[in-house]
């Protein structure tokens, strides 16, 4: 998994890894600005479309200009908006690409751009070298920028937006933001969702050595990261080898969501998936899911289950015998959700009970109510860190940028999923994916990443055809996509 790095790490970087691998920062420039042109092209953005380029003297600039040059190799027209004073301002990295744009780029001063009523605008103006207030001038400059109705593409992040921090006041709406190498802390917090539109992270050759000895204890988990996280099976497994599970939840009115969750995990690879809940709702389970066993009153011996996953659609009302007398019996780690996890909060005295690894995942309420009230994301990361490696539990704190918050300290962020996951239910979907790898005797921390990523991946495949008409049920048709994608068997 890519370290996530803050932006005076990223400086550092830049410098010792010039030391150690000989590469120079504008080679670094030109890989970053050929990704980002290989992203522009696969978006097939008219030919037609102007495309305006506002570029600042520092390399954020740099990466701008470099741009400019090779975007037109691809025949678009390309407007330089000079955003810095002279090119004596300018870092020598940008300096060379500035001396190496085309004769037919056209250079603006700023002050002199009449704002097109479309086509694109790449802002280069600032990047991860903001350093404390923006000044009078360059507010203006965002002011205008924000101004511009067509498509905003910012480099690296939006001009404005200060990398590891929250920022409030002049910051570029983007509609994309290019993050080079892994994303900035601020790009995947809450709060800057309206400035960073959507994020796209593109490979450059920044690690080896010199990433190495940088320390962070954010991670980003992609694609890549997931094969070596899955266990293997062989051609001798039976059912038993894929678990034998039970799913804790439903109350009257509520039963969809046991079945949202008991399908999930019969789709992600459980070899047995028994449902728990009050016995006035069994025939719904074993109706709408005949795959699926039912079992109500007490829990007879829960020992024989590899997991649990408890709380989708539980209700508070009269559970907290049931969960102290099952938390005292089952030693393996679990999944709790849901009610389960507000039961938790309002039972603090509980929480010791929880089995050591096991997997809570809260949306931001039930977070609050379980661990408490941050003023902002960051605060709220913090809070999560704490809480995960106070209570040696794995915290998966769910939202736009998943954040798993491990009890060593490190904070995994997920790279997968969209906004069209934003449906009731989808949460459902995510337990019973984690109790499912549980289940197959996955490490907890793997069960954790590897749900919370093949769950973003079948949201992302099911939105391609079904957009905001998506339902959770659909997440859970693509999960069989996502092992065929990723090539896992
Ligand atoms: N290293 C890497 O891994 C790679 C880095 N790459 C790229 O480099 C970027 C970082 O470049 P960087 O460090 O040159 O800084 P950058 O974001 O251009 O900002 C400096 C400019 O901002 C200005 N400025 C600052 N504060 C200000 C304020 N408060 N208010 C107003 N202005 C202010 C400052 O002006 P000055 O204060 O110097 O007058 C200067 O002009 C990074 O985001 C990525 O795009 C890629 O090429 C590939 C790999
Ligand atoms: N904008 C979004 N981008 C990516 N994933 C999202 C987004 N909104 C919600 N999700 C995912 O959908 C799931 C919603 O879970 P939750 O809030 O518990 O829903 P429910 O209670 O309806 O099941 C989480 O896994 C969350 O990460
Ligand atoms: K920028």
């Amino acid at each position: 998994m890519q370290k996530i790095l803050s932006g005076i790490q990223v400086k550092e970087l830049d410098a010792q890894h010039l030391k150690l691998s000989g590469k120079s920062s504008l080679e670094l420039m030109e890989e970053a600005s050929k990704a980002f042109v290989s992203w522009f092209l696969e978006q097939e953005f008219s030919i037609e479309s102007p495309v305006q380029i506002a570029v600042g003297g520092g390399n954020n600039g740099g990466d701008g200009l470099a741009i400019a040059r090779l975007l037109t190799e691809y025949s678009y027209s390309v407007f330089i908006l000079k955003c810095f004073d002279s090119a004596d301002k300018l870092s020598s990295d940008a300096l060379f690409n500035f001396n190496k744009l085309p004769d037919s780029i056209q250079v603006l001063e700023f002050v002199d751009w009449d704002l097109p009523e479309n086509g694109i605008l790449i802002d280069a103006f600032l990047g991860v070298g903001l350093k404390g207030d923006l000044r009078p001038d360059a507010i203006k400059i965002i002011q205008r920028l924000n101004e511009f109705v067509g498509t905003v593409i910012s480099v690296d992040v939006p001009s404005g937006l200060a990398s590891d921090e929250i920022s409030r006041g002049d910051i570029v709406k983007a509609d994309f933001t290019i993050s080079f190498a892994f994303p900035k802390l601020s790009l995947i917090l809450p709060e800057h969702a309206e400035f960073v539109g959507e994020l796209v992270v593109l490979k450059i050759g920044l690690l080896g050595e010199a990433y190495e000895g940088l320390h962070s204890s954010f991670y980003y988990l992609e694609n890549h990261d997931i094969p070596a996280l899955h266990k293997t099976f062989n051609r001798f497994s039976y059912k038993g080898d894929m678990g034998k599970i039970l799913l804790v939840g439903g109350s009257p009115g509520k039963m969809g969501a046991l079945i949202l969750c008991a399908k999930s995990a019969l789709r992600t690879g459980s070899g047995l998936v028994t449902c728990h809940m009050e016995d006035s709702e069994r025939f719904i389970v074993q109706t709408a899911v005949p795959e699926a066993m039912a079992s109500w009153g007490l829990i007879p011996n829960p020992e024989f289950y590899d997991s649990v996953g408890i709380g989708p659609g539980w209700g508070t009302e009269n559970r907290v015998r049931l969960l102290k007398q099952f938390l005292q019996d089952f030693k393996k780690p679990i999944v709790i959700d849901a009610d389960g996890l507000n039961l938790l909060a309002r039972n603090p005295d509980l929480l010791p009970l929880v089995p050591k690894n096991s997997v809570l995942t809260p949306h931001i309420g039930e977070f609050t109510r379980l661990v408490g009230k941050a003023t902002n994301h960051l605060e709220r990361l913090e809070l999560a860190k704490r809480f995960a490696m106070d209570n040696e539990l794995i915290l998966v704190l769910k939202g736009a940028n998943t954040v798993i918050s491990l009890p060593d300290g490190r904070q995994v962020v997920n790279s997968s999923g969209n906004k069209y996951m934003a449906t009731g239910g989808s949460g459902d979907v995510l337990t019973g994916m984690i109790t499912s790898y549980l289940g197959m005797g996955y490490a907890p921390e793997n069960a954790a990443l590897c749900g919370v990523f093949h769950h973003g991946m079948a949201g992302e495949i099911a939105s391609k055809s079904k957009r905001r008409s998506l339902i959770a049920s659909d997440i859970i048709a693509s999960i069989p996509d996502t092992y065929i994608q990723l090539d896992i068997s």
